[in-house]
Order: structure tokens, then C-alpha cells, then sequence
């Protein structure tokens, strides 16, 4: 393996600001170490061959692990993309391309954001629409702002690479950077019976990376015989704050030419709605789509679709249908409604007098509707358990039922639309929309869904009064 050198990518100088320079590494760094030049140990020469070889996604059948370490040849560079700054570890001849990319680069300018980066409750940090984002609408796009391998020669310690990288980036990308979430795992990194008993816990570079980076292809030439892997991993500051979720609104794609991430909308996002994309794969089963990501992520999901009371689930006839019935622990303990026939017993005020009265908490009617319901659905015979939807026209009971359901679900509706949750609303709205039988009726509920805040009492709820 040959030394790591450093440059600085550059765009021309017609257009000043966009460039790639390599840096040279710390005095002290060990890339230039004799450990470098060191042979990995067989046993995971063997496991490494096997992960790139059996993976279709690296298209490398006959990968080589021992040589491919041997005829590495990094280099480390910062790069100015004219709006903003990265840095990068790459193989040399990956760096190569890449300066002659950079070099070509459009100039972009960045747009009006559309989002804003705040409290996602249990999640942490989240990113929300400011304003009403079409389907298949622009998002955001960003340049990387870390680049590194997806594979890095055991010579190179991986602790090491990322102190370089992150230490490497002006004042402003290394503290937005380094605020970024970690996931505090000891090793999130997949375990195979042949791997070393105990890999050290990452540092914190590489917990930020393991929690917030994906990987990206580079351009990368394969008509070398130790060619780099096409796979590499990239870190984005404004992606980073994007929450999982199992039905996301938006998704990323990433253009190898133009060296750009961009984020569209899945469906129509409302002002005030989460922007959330899939950290997975979702073609699979729910539980196993959860497990994936506890592995694979380190964290139990608690995206809407996750934290959906059974009966919303199996109304919406959703993939997670699956989901044991505890999840209704949200309606349990809650207060009930005199007004309506299954929640007799307790004082409760009208719609109208919660939606003008600040003093009330915004919860009291919706947690006693979600109780009403979760009642309901505990009381029916396990037989006559047919869904919100799926009632039966013949029996009269099971359509009083029904009737009742209808009733709470399209009250939390309301209720949810005069405090403008537009997630929550939508939530809902779809259950209400799908028991209409009246064409006209689903017409408004569809208005209502792609415009919440066409809903005639949207936002209408005075804050609570603390
Ligand atoms: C890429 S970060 C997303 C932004 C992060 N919430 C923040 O505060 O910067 C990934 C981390 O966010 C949290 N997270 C993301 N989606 C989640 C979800 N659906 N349920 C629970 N936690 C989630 C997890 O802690 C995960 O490790």
C-alpha cells in the first residue's frame, strides 16, 4: 500500500470558490505507518471477500480483500462546492475523477428552504415542512459533506480516517457536523461467527457517521484490477436530521455526476407535517422491518405507523396489522365522554366548548374518543371483529358498532384538524373517509387530505393555557 498524499480539489478559476484540496494528514497520523503495509489476517480477509462477493449492489465477484489493501492509495482532501464545504478520504484514483468533476460542476444555488430543523419528541431533532410541498416536489439538494470508503483497508484505522476528515472541515460544517445525532452503541457493525470477539466501540466520528451516513456511488474506474468499490459512504448535514419512518413522505436520490443529493416528496406534504424518508427497505413484514432496523440502526421505531392504536391498523388495512394490541395502551386511562353512548359516566365538554376554551387541555376529547374506542373494540366478540371497514350490513348490532366507531373516529378527526396536526388528522380523516359510502362525502374527505387547512375549523383550537 502506498502513502496517503493530499490535495485540494479545484473547480476552474472562472468559478471561483468551487475546489478540492488535499491536505496532508497529521504529523502523527498513522496512515504513513509500517502497519499499513501489513497483510489483514486471513479469517477476515475470508469474511470481507464474502460480504463484497455475495453482494450484488458492489458488482465485485472476484473481490480480493488481501490485494485490494495492498494497492490502496488514499488521499485526503478538502472540498469547496462554492455553497458549501466537505472533505474527503478517497482512493486515488477515485480522487482523480473527482477533481476533474468538481472542476466541470454547474454552479448551484440554494433554494428557498421549504423546512425547518426542530423538536421531533422522542426522536430527537426533526425536519418539518414550513410550507406546502406537491407531490414529487423539490425538497432540498445538498453536496456531501464527508466522503470516505465504504470499505477501508484494516492498515487505515477507521477512528483515525474520520478524526482526519472531521477535523479537516472549516469552523461552521464541523460544528453543524458535530452536532449531528449519535446513537451511542457500543457496535452497531454487523457481527459474523469468524469476526474478531470484540471490536472497539467507535469514537465519536464514527458513531456520528454510523448513525447519519448512506452510501452513495462514486464514479469509480473499474478497468484497473484492485479497483476501488463504486459503494462509498457520505455524510449530509440537512439529510442527517431526517427522521425513519415506515410510511415515509419523501425519499433521496443521488446524482454521481453533479455530486448532489436531492430529497423529493412522496405524497403531498402539509405545512407543519414531519418530513420523514425509510432508513430501510420496506418490502418486507413489519416485525421484520422493525428488527432490521434495530439492528441495523440501533433504535425501536416510534414513527406514526408504529405507534398506530390495532383498530387504526386494521381499518387502514395496513402492513402493520400485525402489531400486538398493547400499542393501544395510548386510549387506556383516558376520560370518557357523557355525550356519546359509550363514554357515559364522566363530565366532559362539547367540541365546541374545548375548541373555544384555552383553559381545557388539548387531549381531553380525543384521549376520551380513542378510549371510546378502544372499549368498543374490547367488548366486541373476537368473532365479530371485522375492522373499522369491514362491518357486516345484516347484523344490526355490528352496524350500531360501526356507527359508534364512525362517530369517534371522525370526532378525533375534528379534533386533531382544530389543533392543525396535520399528520394526526390525516391519520384519521383517511380511517373517516373510508366508511363513507356517499361519493360526495369521500370527495370532501379527499379535499381535506390533500389540503388539511381546507378544513373548515383548521387550526380553530385556542392554545392551551398553562
Ligand atoms: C439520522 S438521525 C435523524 C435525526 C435525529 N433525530 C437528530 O436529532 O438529529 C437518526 C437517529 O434519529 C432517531 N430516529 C430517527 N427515526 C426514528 C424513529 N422512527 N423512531 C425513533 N427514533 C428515530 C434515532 O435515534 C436515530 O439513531
Amino acid at each position: 500500500m502506498s502513502a496517503t498524499t493530499q490535495t485540494t480539489f479545484t473547480k476552474k478559476p472562472s468559478r471561483p470558490g468551487v475546489s478540492l484540496v488535499t491536505t496532508p494528514p497529521k504529523q502523527d497520523s498513522s496512515f504513513n505507518d509500517n502497519e499499513c503495509l501489513k497483510a489483514p489476517p486471513t479469517p477476515i480477509c475470508a469474511v470481507v471477500n464474502d460480504q463484497i462477493r455475495l453482494n450484488p449492489t458492489h458488482a465485485y465477484p472476484d473481490f480480493d480483500f488481501a490485494s485490494y489493501v495492498r494497492h490502496r492509495s488514499y488521499t485526503l482532501s478538502t472540498i469547496d462546492f462554492g455553497r458549501s464545504m466537505g472533505a474527503s478520504f478517497l482512493d486515488d484514483g477515485v480522487h482523480d475523477i473527482l477533481a476533474g468533476l468538481i472542476e466541470e460542476l454547474p454552479d448551484s444555488v440554494s433554494k428557498a428552504p421549504s423546512h425547518e430543523i426542530r423538536d421531533a419528541r422522542e426522536k430527537g431533532l426533526g425536519m418539518f415542512a414550513t410550507s406546502f410541498i406537491p407531490p414529487r416536489g423539490f425538497i432540498f439538494d445538498e453536496h456531501p459533506v464527508i466522503l470516505a470508503p465504504y470499505l477501508l483497508g484494516v492498515s487505515v484505522p477507521l477512528a483515525e480516517m474520520y478524526t482526519e476528515l472531521f477535523e479537516s472541515l472549516p469552523k461552521s460544517a464541523f460544528a453543524y457536523a458535530t452536532s449531528l445525532a449519535t446513537s451511542h452503541q457500543d457496535d452497531v457493525r454487523p457481527k459474523s461467527a469468524s469476526a474478531p470477539p470484540s471490536l472497539p466501540p467507535p469514537s465519536f466520528y464514527e458513531d456520528i457517521m454510523q448513525t447519519n451516513s448512506v452510501a452513495i456511488d462514486l464514479l469509480v474506474p473499474t478497468n484497473t484490477p484492485y479497483h476501488e468499490l463504486t459503494t462509498h459512504r457520505a455524510l449530509f448535514l440537512l439529510l442527517s436530521r431526517c427522521n425513519h419512518s415506515c410510511d415515509p413522505n419523501a425519499v433521496w436520490s443521488w446524482d454521481s455526476s453533479t455530486l448532489m443529493l436531492t430529497l423529493t416528496a412522496l405524497r403531498p406534504i402539509a405545512p407543519g407535517e414531519e418530513i420523514t424518508i425509510s432508513y430501510i427497505s420496506l418490502s418486507g413484514n413489519h416485525a421484520a422491518q422493525r428488527a432490521q432496523l434495530k439492528a441495523l440502526c440501533g433504535f425501536d421505531c416510534t414513527c406514526e405507523e408504529c405507534t398506530l392504536p390495532s383498530y387504526v391498523a386494521a381499518s387502514t388495512g395496513s402492513v402493520y396489522a400485525d402489531k400486538p394490541v398493547e400499542i393501544t395502551r395510548a386510549v387506556t386511562g383516558a376520560h370518557c365522554s357523557k355525550r356519546d353512548d359509550n363514554t357515559s359516566g364522566c363530565d366532559l365538554p362539547t367540541f365546541e366548548e374545548w375548541y373555544q376554551d384555552s383553559t381545557l387541555p388539548d387531549t381531553i376529547l380525543i384521549n376520551a374518543h380513542k378510549n371510546a374506542l378502544y372499549r368498543i373494540e374490547q367488548e366486541r366478540p373476537a368473532s365479530s371483529y371485522l375492522g373499522v371497514s369491514g362491518r357486516s350490513p345484516r347484523s344490526t348490532p355490528l352496524s350500531t358498532t360501526a356507527q359508534l366507531m364512525d362517530h369517534h373516529v371522525e370526532a378525533i378527526a375534528m379534533c386533531y384538524g382544530a389543533l392543525g396536526d396535520v399528520t394526526n388528522f390525516r391519520k384519521w380523516i383517511v380511517i373517516a373517509k373510508e366508511s363513507r359510502t356517499q361519493h360526495k362525502d369521500k370527495v370532501v374527505f379527499s379535499g381535506w387530505l390533500s389540503n388539511p387547512s381546507s378544513f373548515p375549523l383548521w387550526g380553530k383550537r385556542c392554545p392551551t393555557i398553562v
